[in-house]
């Protein structure tokens, strides 16, 4: 890299994406295309940062000295923060040590403790440069590099053990609320652009691509709508086992139909009138790279209690809705079209938006990749979100307008008064999954679609096609395929689904509270590890039971919607079948995500919490 800044293997300071703070970090290549470095940070964190952000070590090293004279950043803590300040006396202290010192062991003493220090950037890092350690002299704080592991375990004294002002190898530029009459850092006169915390950078992280890649977007973008067609056709059959594989294909022109696409046009709109009302709360999303929280209008319960009276009066007007069991196949494409329309606007407005404004990992400059994935992350028209939007209305919503009108086709096929037992629990358990997913709507912005990938083809699709014309195949399979159950199976039903509903909404909860308010003292009780970019993972309740509690419990979930359509077909079982794969594979994408954000604070949950879904199993 002869006519760049910095250079290969070249030690600097880089900025933390979304602070002021600088980090020691090595320089391991350079984009000359999107001038950007790679650089990777002590706990092996990768991400590219703009020339800007990065600061030669040198100036650092020098100021830093100046302030450790005057007053640190960890001395103007300490002063301020009676737990810090009681726990920094010993000279063998360490930035790990810090940051071990949210790891809390016995519960309330400890969690007091963690109150005021686990989700504070500057005391959480586990950071340390090694320079700065050779500087201290002190052989003992080098085991400690980096290392929160080692903590878990340690009685909270030891952990506090610290020292930041000799050790730690980042630096804060702004001055903190809680610096009291400290004046502004020194670096602020030798560098005056920084004075005011710039945006922060678009951190492209250099990764390996999802989804099989380049050549695996093209495969998911033939082969998803794909078999959706084979699923519905197949759903449509008498005998739909797999002998009769492949399906009859209908006449191509029957698969059209203007009306249906009107239906689905009317749909949407409808769902996007009660979004835009100004009904129900107004949420905040999670924090972005830039510091910014966009806000939500999280009325989805108002939305799907509306629907469901349009529904019910719609049916006492004498609108026939098994229409939608008899027009499914013209109604998902239909849709299909509309998700089609929908990336192509995508993926063009993406190119339009600023860096800061794309999703890790959906910007790979390879078009069908970038389609299919999703570059930008939340993707407005004006406060119109339509990620949000997408994957909680119309097809969350339509999934349950869609078994209801499965369930009044049965009755009408079958010539019954009330729907079967059967289609009764597919019914309430998946009304149940959207209702709750719908009330408890803010804890959404939570889950790694909202907050970590780009709105492209892949969700459109999911959010709008999919879930509403697969996820009902239980409700349609038993439209023509009865099941008889009997009163105790019903019940041993009803009782794995309760099971695994308290397991997904105690779960999902939990994480939720706890990353809106990581201080919060009803968690007070949870253990933390605290980690480089300020936020703490939880290593007890839930999460330290498995590494995605939730995912099991909608696993649970999952199984009490097939049973009740029996062993006779796997057609029913396809939801489940499918559900695992997307999930271990969801799980597989998360710990891939979290290892590069977390770095070693996430191997060390890793460690403390070994399975990954379900316990001793897998
Ligand atoms: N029915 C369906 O089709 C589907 C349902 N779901 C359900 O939706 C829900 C959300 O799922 P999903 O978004 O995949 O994943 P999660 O809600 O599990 O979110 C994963 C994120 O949680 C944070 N996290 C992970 N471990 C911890 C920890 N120990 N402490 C604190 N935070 C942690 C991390 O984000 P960070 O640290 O950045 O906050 C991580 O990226 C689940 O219940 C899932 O079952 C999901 C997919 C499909
Ligand atoms: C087309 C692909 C093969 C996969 C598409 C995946 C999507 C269908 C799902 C990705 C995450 C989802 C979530 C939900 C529905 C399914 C999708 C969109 C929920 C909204 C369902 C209700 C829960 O309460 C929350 C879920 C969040 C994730």
């Amino acid at each position: 890299m002869p006519t760049v800044k910095y250079q290969k293997d070249e030690t600097v300071m880089g900025r933390w994406p979304g602070s002021s703070l600088y980090y020691q970090v090595k320089v391991v290549g350079f984009d000359s295309k999107s001038q950007l470095y790679t650089v990777i940070y002590k706990d092996g964190t990768e991400l590219e940062l703009k020339e800007q952000d990065i600061r030669s070590a040198a100036g650092f090293q020098l100021r830093s000295r100046s302030r450790s004279r005057s007053r640190s950043p960890g001395r103007r803590r300490s002063r301020s923060r009676s737990p810090a300040r009681t726990t920094r006396r010993s000279s063998s202290r360490t930035a790990a040590a810090v940051a071990a010192a949210a790891i809390t062991e016995s519960a309330k003493e400890s969690s007091r403790k963690d109150a005021k220090v686990k989700d504070t950037p500057e005391a959480d890092l586990s950071s340390v440069t090694k320079e700065a350690e050779n500087n201290s002299n002190n052989k003992h704080e080098k085991k400690e590099e980096n290392n929160t592991a080692n903590k878990v375990n340690e009685k909270p004294e030891a952990k506090v053990d610290a020292e930041p002002e000799k050790n730690q190898g980042r630096y804060n530029l702004r001055r903190r609320k809680d610096d009291g009459d400290a004046k502004p850092v020194e670096t602020k006169a030798e560098e005056p652009e920084e004075k005011e915390a710039k945006p922060a950078p678009a951190p492209t992280v250099a990764t390996t691509l999802d989804f099989g890649g380049k050549i695996g977007a093209y495969f998911w973008l033939l082969f998803l709508p794909a078999w959706v067609l084979f699923l519905l056709l197949q759903v449509n059959m008498e005998d739909p086992s797999l002998v009769n594989f492949p399906p009859p294909l209908p006449p191509l022109e029957t698969l059209w139909d203007t009306q249906a696409f009107g239906i689905v046009i009317l749909w949407i709109l409808f769902q996007a009138l009660l979004y835009v009302l100004p009904v129900g709360k107004l949420s905040e999303g999670m924090p972005l790279r830039t510091g910014e929280r966009l806000k939500y209008r999280t009325n989805g319960f108002f939305a799907i209690v509306v629907s469901a009276l349009v529904a019910v009066a719609a049916v006492y007007q004498g609108i026939d809705l098994t229409y939608i069991h008899s027009n499914f196949l013209q109604l998902s494409v239909a849709t299909f079209l509309i998700s089609v329309l929908l990336s192509i606007y995508l993926y063009i407005r993406s190119r339009y938006v600023s860096a800061d404004q794309l999703a890790l990992g959906g910007n790979s400059g390879n078009v069908v990749y970038d389609f299919f994935k999703g570059r930008e992350l939340n993707p407005r028209i004006k406060n119109f979100d339509l990620k949000f939007f997408c994957e909680m209305r119309p097809g969350l919503i339509g999934w349950c307008l869609i078994n209801f009108a499965m369930a009044l086709a049965e009755m009408k096929q079958q010539g019954l008064d009330a729907p079967s037992y059967a289609m009764i629990l597919v019914n309430v358990f998946q009304l149940l999954y959207v209702v709750d997913g719908l009330w408890n709507e803010e804890a959404i912005l939570t889950t790694m679609d909202l907050m970590h990938d780009g709105f492209g083809f892949m969700l459109a699709f999911g959010d709008l096609v999919w879930v509403p014309f697969t996820y009902t195949l239980q409700a349609y399979y038993l439209v023509s395929h009865p099941n008889p159950l009997s009163p105790l199976v019903v019940a041993l039903i009803v009782t794995l689904k309760l099971v695994g509903f308290y397991i997904f909404r105690k779960s999902n909860s939990e994480k939720n509270a706890f990353r809106r308010n990581p201080s919060d003292p009803t968690l007070s009780y949870l253990k933390t590890i605290p980690t480089a970019t300020g936020k703490s993972l939880l290593v007890s309740g839930w999460w330290g039971v498995v590494r995605h509690p939730n995912y099991l419990g909608d696993l649970i979930m999952a199984l009490a919607w097939s049973l009740p359509c029996g062993f006779s077909h796997l057609l029913p079982w396809y939801y489940m079948i499918y559900f695992i794969i997307l999930l271990v594979h969801r799980d597989s994408r998360d710990m891939s995500n979290c290892r590069r954000k977390y770095g070693s604070a996430w191997d060390e949950y890793c460690r403390t919490v070994r399975y990954r879904i379900i316990p001793r199993v897998y």
